[in-house]
């Protein structure tokens, strides 16, 4: 097959240093390095080989995964590898398994709940992988309501242990990954309920589930996998479980007591934290969220950019090549925003690592006080992000055409793998009314004189930001951050104003929260737009080396903007920001910024650094190689290893023969 670079024309024409914007979208010359080094080792594994993974059967593709699990495992155990370039490792293996939920949320609830001691015993096992841990606080009947949670850990004083039961059907923890199949420990989630009979709420637990020699389930455990999921592939390579005990006893000490602790007299203790500090492994969680939802976002873009530069329609004239559809504005008009999306999210996502770290620090500071702004930050991105990464995915797959729709395009199965994030962590809608929670408590504080602080200290300006009408007069008065944060900022503001309005006619606040929900949630949005527009801008603030690099991403971060301002017009005019002119004006300004992208677009998504193996995608190929690729790739499909089908004794030559009896009749 010849070896050459389709898509080499489009390299030449970028107007900017792609080695230096890896740096950039790595987020340091060491990151890259770590990211660089680790996607390569993986690709060049064939254990790593993941191309016949929408065919295999449920159990094979399972056992597969298992096997890539230990082999990935027994790599970084070889090379030494440290805890960054471990989980860069596993991040490119790209298959969802158990041990994301055992480094991902085990580990770190063991950390962020457990005393010294705790951690003492139980850290150094899982960190040698001796025991293997998930998270299973959904049940069947329960899962935005954590506070609903029905399986109950009652405390008997006479043996100092914990009575694990799950006294419903509903009960039945239902959903947690790794649990099917693989954990052998698990935290558990529980109503803690004491000898006075009080219920004392959710508390987590450690429970041992299969026994460490043959891995059968320990008495009164049932466990075992939920069933198959959504696609083929995808995933099914998880194994999502269920769970139910029948009063199963633990060591008072396996009760996380970080947060609260239960006496050997049966006292219940509670520290001087907040009890929502057991929520904080879903606060981490959500963070890791984002910065994931980057990188798939990143990859649907890849994979369509590419695929639009390779891609020829109508146009030809005098017998000469037909037109690149990546040159189609609506091409564009679909396909940029997303693009400037991937960068937006990934700043963001930046962002709010350092904003979780910050809050980290100050907890152990017994600084109590950027917790909800944390909740409410982490809970509201990771709503917008994933939300949009789901729909961008599809849409990526609609910009390929048919050829998207094919499973070697690597989007059916990105699309099949990431959707559930709309849900896990938290129901997108569900977060989004949290954040509107935290921005009507913020709204109802500002007579008092109180001024807000971080992502909603503009707020504070309130009296202006309700009142401001923007200055906009010709196109390229857009082209100000200020003017931009200026009307995200209105918009945000007028939106959270007129929902507290309405909530304040409501007798009762509760009900006022049911009825305006739908607004609500949209105010949210405004407020999580705003923080990603505000992100972006100020990563510009900051000195980006590399000829032309800040100029792509000032570009882009108008894109961003604009596009959404497009997108939300109507918010945007009928709350007074804008008038009709200058929302025309905006669009005609993201117009030329497409032609900007537009030589750029595929350096753009080279920046990302994907390996061919990590796209997974013949449409994403780094050379451009399509069609070729996609002729050897069809033959390959296991209908194509006869000739003649299987079946076609059976149904097909007794229904020809039939019509031909029928036609002679
Ligand atoms: C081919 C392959 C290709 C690609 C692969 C690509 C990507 C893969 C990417 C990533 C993989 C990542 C992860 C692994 C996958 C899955 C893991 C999933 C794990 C789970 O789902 S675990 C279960 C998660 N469950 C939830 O999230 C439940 C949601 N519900 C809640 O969080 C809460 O119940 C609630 C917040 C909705 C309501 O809680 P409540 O009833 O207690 O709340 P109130 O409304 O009364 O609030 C009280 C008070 O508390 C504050 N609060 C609430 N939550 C928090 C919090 N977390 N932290 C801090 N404070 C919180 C709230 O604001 C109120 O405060 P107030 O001041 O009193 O108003
Ligand atoms: C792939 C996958 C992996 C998972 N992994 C784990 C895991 O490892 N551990 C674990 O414990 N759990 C896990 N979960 C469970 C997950 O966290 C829950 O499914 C999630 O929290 C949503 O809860 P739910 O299913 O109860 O949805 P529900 O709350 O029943 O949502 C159903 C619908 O009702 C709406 N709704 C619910 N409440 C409200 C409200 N107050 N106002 C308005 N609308 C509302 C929602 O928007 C949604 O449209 C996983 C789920 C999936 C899909």
């Amino acid at each position: 097959m010849e070896d050459v670079d389709h898509l080499a024309h489009e390299r030449s024409k970028a107007q900017f240093d792609v080695e230096e914007m890896k740096i950039v979208w790595a987020g340091s010359r060491h990151a890259f390095e770590v990211t660089d080094r680790m996607s390569r080792l993986v690709a060049s594994d064939p254990i790593f080989r993941k191309d016949n993974r929408t065919l295999l059967p449920r159990k094979e593709l399972f056992k597969n995964t298992l096997r890539k699990a230990a082999h990935a495992w027994k790599r970084i155990i070889e090379l030494r590898l440290t805890e960054e370039e471990a989980s860069k490792l596993r991040f490119f293996a790209d298959e969802p398994n158990f041990t994301e939920l055992h480094w991902g949320m085990f580990v770190p609830f063991i950390k962020g709940q457990g005393t010294d001691e705790q951690q003492k015993k139980w850290l150094p096992l899982a960190y040698k992988m001796q025991i293997i841990g998930c998270y299973a606080q959904t049940e069947l009947g329960h899962g935005s309501n954590v506070q609903g949670l029905e399986t109950t850990a009652t405390f008997d004083p006479l043996t100092d242990e914990f009575v694990i039961h799950s006294p419903t059907l509903a009960s039945s923890k239902w959903w947690p990954g790794g649990l099917g199949k693989v954990s052998t420990h698990a935290v558990v989630f529980a109503r803690l309920i004491i000898t006075d009979d009080r219920d004392y709420g959710v508390h987590g637990f450690i429970v041992q589930l299969r026994s460490l020699d043959d891995h059968l389930p320990l008495p009164g455990i049932t466990v075992g996998d939920i069933g198959n999921k959504f696609g083929s592939g995808a995933y099914n390579t998880m194994d999502n479980g269920l769970l139910r005990f029948d009063n199963v006893r633990i060591p008072r000490d396996q009760m996380l007591m970080r947060i609260s602790q239960v006496t050997r007299e049966g006292k219940y203790v509670q520290s001087n934290v907040p009890r929502q500090l057991v929520y904080g492994t879903m606060v981490y969680v959500r963070q890791t969220i984002v910065a994931d939802a980057s990188c798939a976002l990143a990859r649907a873009v890849c994979i369509a950019t590419r695929y639009s530069a390779v891609r020829r329609q109508f146009g030809s004239q005098n017998g000469g090549v037909e037109t690149q559809v990546i040159d189609y504005k609506t091409q564009q008009n679909r396909l940029f925003p997303l693009l400037a999306s991937a960068y937006a999210f990934r700043f963001v996502g930046e962002w709010l690592k350092w904003l979780y770290t910050d809050v980290t620090q100050r907890l152990q500071a017994k600084d109590f006080s950027t917790l909800p702004e944390a909740h409410a930050c982490t809970a509201g991105l990771k709503s917008l992000t994933t939300t949009v990464t789901a729909d961008s995915i599809e849409e990526c797959r609609k910009l390929c055409g048919g050829h998207g729709y094919l499973s070697c395009s690597g989007l059916p199965e990105l699309f099949a793998v990431y959707i559930p994030a709309c849900t896990y962590e938290g129901d997108n809608v569900v977060l989004l009314l949290q954040v509107a929670r935290f921005l009507m408590k913020t709204v109802s504080q500002l007579p008092s004189g109180m001024k807000p602080v971080g992502t909603t200290a503009y707020l504070g300006r309130v009296e202006d930001l309700m009142q401001c009408h923007s200055t906009v007069k010709k196109a390229e008065d857009w082209l100000n951050p200020s003017v931009v944060l200026e009307v995200f900022e209105a918009r945000a503001t007028r939106l959270s104003v007129a929902c507290a309005q309405n909530l304040s006619k409501f007798a009762k606040q509760e009900e006022g929260f049911l009825e305006l929900a739908a607004d609500l949630v949209e105010a949210a949005v405004a407020h999580c737009q705003l923080i990603v527009v505000s992100k972006f801008i100020e990563k510009l603030q900051e000195d980006i080396p590399g000829k032309g690099v800040k100029e792509q991403l000032q570009t882009l971060c108008y894109v961003y903007a604009l596009n959404l301002l497009h997108k939300h017009l109507g918010d945007f005019v009928a709350t007074g920001c804008i008038t009709p002119k200058q929302a025309s004006l905006a669009n005609d300004q993201l117009r030329s910024l497409y032609s900007q992208v537009r030589p750029n677009a595929v350096a753009l998504v080279d920046s990302f650094n994907y390996t061919d193996h990590y796209l997974s995608s013949i449409l994403g190929r780094y050379d451009g190689n399509v069609y070729p690729k996609l002729y050897e790739e069809a033959w390959k499909d296991p209908l194509n290893e006869s000739v003649v089908p299987d079946g076609y004794h059976e149904y097909i030559r007794p229904l020809l023969k039939q019509q031909l009896r029928n036609a002679r009749l």
